[in-house]
């Protein structure tokens, strides 16, 4: 059998829908749910293995996309939100009560993705958001527990599903990275 890698990607993946401007996510309470609105599209959708992203009882990945952080709004059960951890790049804002991670922000102005929302569409009732398109942060699985001989494995049903692995984030995403810290330092002229 496959190794399972996440309940989005795993049974194929949906593609996006033409026009797709967005939808609500829910988290997994079942009275009085945190509801979050995006109004607009998601892009660079990935599954990722860090620690920190949330994942779905028994998924191997997270699936994480970004949005613009203007188009994110809570709408319902806002009081529910907290931190994770406020030490960490990302805000993950989560439900206390159930766990769900309902959107996670950068504070930080000066950080290459400020401005970028991070959200897991599987929360969402709709279809046709982006589908992932890579694997971020493949080694990192190890830290949450996997086999490290497992790895190929993990790495061949990624690549079978067309999500190139990678162990940290993708080379445009990652070149994007270090052309904001080049122009930020003066190395690269704006
Ligand atoms: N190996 C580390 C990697 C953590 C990491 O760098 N995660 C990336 C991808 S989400 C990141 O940008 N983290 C920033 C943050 O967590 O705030 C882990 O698994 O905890
Ligand atoms: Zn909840
Ligand atoms: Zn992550």
């Amino acid at each position: 059998m496959a190794v399972a890698i996440h309940p989005s990607v795993d049974r194929g993946i949906a593609p996006a829908a033409p026009g797709f401007a967005g939808g609500t996510l829910a988290c997994k309470c079942a009275s009085n749910p945190v509801t979050v609105t995006l109004k607009a599209q998601t892009a660079h959708n990935h599954v990722c293995g860090c620690t920190q992203c949330w994942k779905p009882e028994g998924a191997l990945f997270s699936m994480v996309a970004v949005v613009p952080r203007d188009k994110v709004e809570v709408t319902a059960n806002a009081d529910k939100l907290r931190v994770v951890d406020p030490s960490k790049t990302i805000q993950r804002h989560a439900c206390i009560a159930c766990g769900t991670h309902m959107y996670g922000r950068i504070e930080n102005a000066k950080h290459p993705f400020h401005g970028l929302d991070f959200v897991h569409t599987e929360l969402s009732p709709q279809n046709g958001w982006s589908p992932p398109t890579f694997a971020a942060f493949v080694s990192s699985i190890i830290e949450s527990g996997a086999d490290p001989a497992g790895m190929g494995a993990v790495r061949a049903q990624l690549k079978a599903l067309g999500l190139e692995p990678y162990d940290c984030l993708s080379p445009p995403l990652m070149d994007a990275i270090a052309t904001h810290v080049a122009k930020a330092s003066g190395v690269l002229k704006a």
